[in-house]
């Protein structure tokens, strides 16, 4: 065939896409039916959609070219299209392809039916020590694999930790993620960088050096089990300048009845310097974390194939 510049979906002449078979057409807007929005932000939106022809539920998230280039958000666009391709795992949102017409990208991801863990938090006010450490466990299971592929988070909060349609962990949003490269003895080179994460979990590291690192995650993870059972983060001021200064000063207390094993390990996850934090070190580290007591109950072989324990 003559060879001609790529036209976007919508301008191909219509003779072709309708003589091409499904099998091998790439999709596009016209082959989904779009239902809600889920989620919108400075240049992009999630919007649920079916694909007529197969009747799959996915979450579609729409990026706008105009504004990506305005806000100069290219490099974070790719990022996050990198990050995704690179992540096969249950806990983590998967993004099965993409296509683009004249105005927007469009990133066909998992759609987590139920939404965001922190309304689950705030909805039941705090969880029991099972369900927390049930999804605290497939959260770090999805971090000990994001690690493993070169990826921090960097953003990891309630708000970006999904429940799919069997209450399973999906965790979503890698446009702010880093993508590390491991140095001799393993450990990534924390790099200087400009982004900081959403104030009440963010790493003293992140806010004194603008570093992160793979244990930056670690204490994102600490905070948000703090959550889960007290209903409230650890660090929370008036405004985020008191929120940073709470974190850089490690100033936060247990409420009445946090159960002990679980107090251990958010005491072992909030340590001010993020190489002796539990979990840092590289593999080690994680299956340090692993066999903490709070874990006790956890087969960690086990964790996506069991049914989620009843939120109580
Ligand atoms: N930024 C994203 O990539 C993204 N944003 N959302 C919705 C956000 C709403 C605010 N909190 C963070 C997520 C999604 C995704 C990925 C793909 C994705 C898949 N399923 C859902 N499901 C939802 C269901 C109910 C309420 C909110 C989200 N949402 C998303």
């Amino acid at each position: 065939p003559p060879t001609r510049a790529p036209q976007p979906e919508s301008q191909a002449p219509k003779t072709q896409l309708s003589q091409t078979p499904l099998s091998v057409r790439k999709k596009g807007v016209k082959d989904f039916e779009f239902g809600k929005t889920l989620g919108e932000g400075s240049y992009s939106t999630v919007v649920s959609a079916r694909d007529r022809s197969t009747g799959r539920e996915y979450a579609i998230k729409i990026l706008d070219k105009k504004h990506i280039i305005k806000e100069k958000k290219v490099k974070y666009v790719n990022i996050e299209k990198n990050t995704l391709n690179k992540m096969n795992h249950p806990g983590i949102v998967r993004l099965y392809y993409t296509f683009q017409d004249h105005d927007s990208l469009y990133f066909v991801l998992d759609h987590a039916k139920n939404g965001e863990l922190l309304a689950f938090i705030k909805k039941l006010g705090s969880f029991d020590l099972n369900c927390t450490q049930y999804y605290t466990a497939q959260i770090l299971s999805s971090i000990e694999y994001m690690h493993s592929q070169g990826v921090i988070h960097r953003d990891l909060k309630p708000e970006n930790i999904l429940l799919d349609e069997k209450m399973h962990v999906k965790i979503t949003d890698f446009g702010t993620a880093k993508i590390f490269e491991s140095n001799a003895d393993g450990e990534e080179d924390a790099r200087a960088n400009s982004f900081v994460g959403t104030a009440e979990y963010v790493s003293p590291e992140l806010l004194k050096e603008k570093a992160a690192c793979k244990s930056s995650d670690f204490w994102a993870l600490g905070c948000i089990i703090y959550q889960l059972i007290a209903g409230r983060p650890p660090f929370k001021g008036t405004n985020e300048y008191m929120t940073f200064q709470k974190i850089v000063n490690l100033e936060y207390t247990f409420p009445e009845g946090f159960p002990p094993v679980a107090k251990d390990l958010v005491q072992k996850l909030l340590v001010l310097n993020p190489s002796e934090r539990l979990g840092s070190g590289g593999n080690a580290g994680i299956e340090k974390l692993k066999v903490h007591p709070f874990f006790q109950e956890i087969k960690w072989d086990k964790i996506w194939e069991m049914p989620a324990p009843r939120l109580l």
